[in-house]
């Protein structure tokens, strides 16, 4: 198919008006860079990055300070609110975690939405999982004790299991705000993989996978299918949100093929017995970028 590319050889993922820089897709690098006009002519003696960042309006700095805090505090709300169900035993800490595992997450990309149009927002959003990456690190190695928070983020109540699990969760949100952000859909069906199908996945396989796969028998065939239906859907819905807010441009009936096996493969990723080697919240996410940059 015959793809919109520009002269200097750059995919354009997204047509005008945009709402922000056009992101270029490189063949060569595979690495999204923001291409605005004036950022590839830069001023003369000064680098794209110094032109792009002195053209920022005091207006979109502002804005997304604002995003900032409110996500961060919307970010700690949601975590205690767990921690307060769970504290009162009004859910179970397994449960209590897997929530906060699929929701978090979708809520953070949803968030990105509120962010001003400039290339620094991102830097602005990926401060919220930078922040919680802290607070897991800090509360993990037990520098400080929040039995609230090990309470709603652990399996067994211990310190030690926020610096697997979550941890690697924050790290990819962070990665995937900072390098994908919301005109690509690399991160966006990552994440959407990661929360939305390793999340239920858990959820479904915990309470009815009595039947176990052969090569894995602390995996099942309910969690598994339950990943990739769940996983499929949560991507196609967080595509069509960006989508329908001018952020990338996709043609649906070979999106929904390329994301089908995208979850498929993240499926069976997922089902190997290798969560004592690599968390899955590493996995999963990693092979759903791999061939998302594969298939788009
Ligand atoms: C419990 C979590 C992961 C463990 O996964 P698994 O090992 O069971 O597979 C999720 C940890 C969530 C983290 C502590 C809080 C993340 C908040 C996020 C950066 C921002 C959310 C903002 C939104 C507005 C609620
Ligand atoms: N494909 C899957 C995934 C999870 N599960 C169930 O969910 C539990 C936790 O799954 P997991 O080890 O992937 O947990 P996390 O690493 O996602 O926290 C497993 O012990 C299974 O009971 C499943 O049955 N089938």
């Amino acid at each position: 198919m015959a793809k919109p590319f520009t002269s200097q050889g750059a995919l354009l993922l997204s047509r005008p008006p945009p709402r922000e820089p056009l992101l270029l897709f490189r063949p060569s690098t595979r690495i999204f860079v923001p291409y605005a006009p004036s950022s590839l002519h830069p001023v003369r003696g000064r680098g794209p990055l110094l032109r792009a960042r002195s053209s920022i309006p005091p207006s979109a700095l502002l804005r997304d300070a604002a995003a900032l805090a409110l996500v961060g505090a919307g970010a700690y709300s949601f975590v205690r609110c767990f921690d307060i169900l769970t504290e009162r035993g009004l859910i179970g800490q397994k449960l209590s975690r897997k929530l906060v595992h699929v929701f978090s997450g979708l809520l953070f990309m949803a968030s990105w939405s509120i962010f001003s149009e400039s290339f620094e927002a991102r830097f602005f959003a990926a401060f919220v999982p930078f922040l919680n990456c802290v607070r897991l690190l800090i509360y993990g190695l037990s520098f400080a004790n929040d039995e609230g928070l090990v309470r709603s983020l652990s399996r067994e109540g211990k310190p030690e299991e926020l610096l697997r699990g979550p941890l690697y969760y924050v790290l990819v949100l962070m990665f995937c705000a900072l390098v994908f952000w919301r005109n690509s859909p690399v991160g966006v069906i990552s994440l959407s993989m990661m929360c939305g199908g390793d999340g239920f996945a858990d959820i479904m396989g915990r309470n009815f996978g009595s039947v176990k796969l052969p090569y894995n028998k602390h995996k099942s065939w309910v969690g598994s299918v339950f990943m990739f239906l769940s996983g499929f859907c949560v991507s196609m819905l967080m595509l069509h949100f960006f989508w329908m807010l001018g952020y990338m441009e996709l043609a649906w009936d070979p999106t929904a093929k390329k994301v089908a096996l995208i979850a498929l493969s993240a499926t069976v990723m997922e089902s190997l017995p290798i969560s004592e080697v690599v968390d899955d919240n590493l996995s999963v996410p990693l092979t759903t970028m791999l061939m998302t940059f594969l298939l788009f």
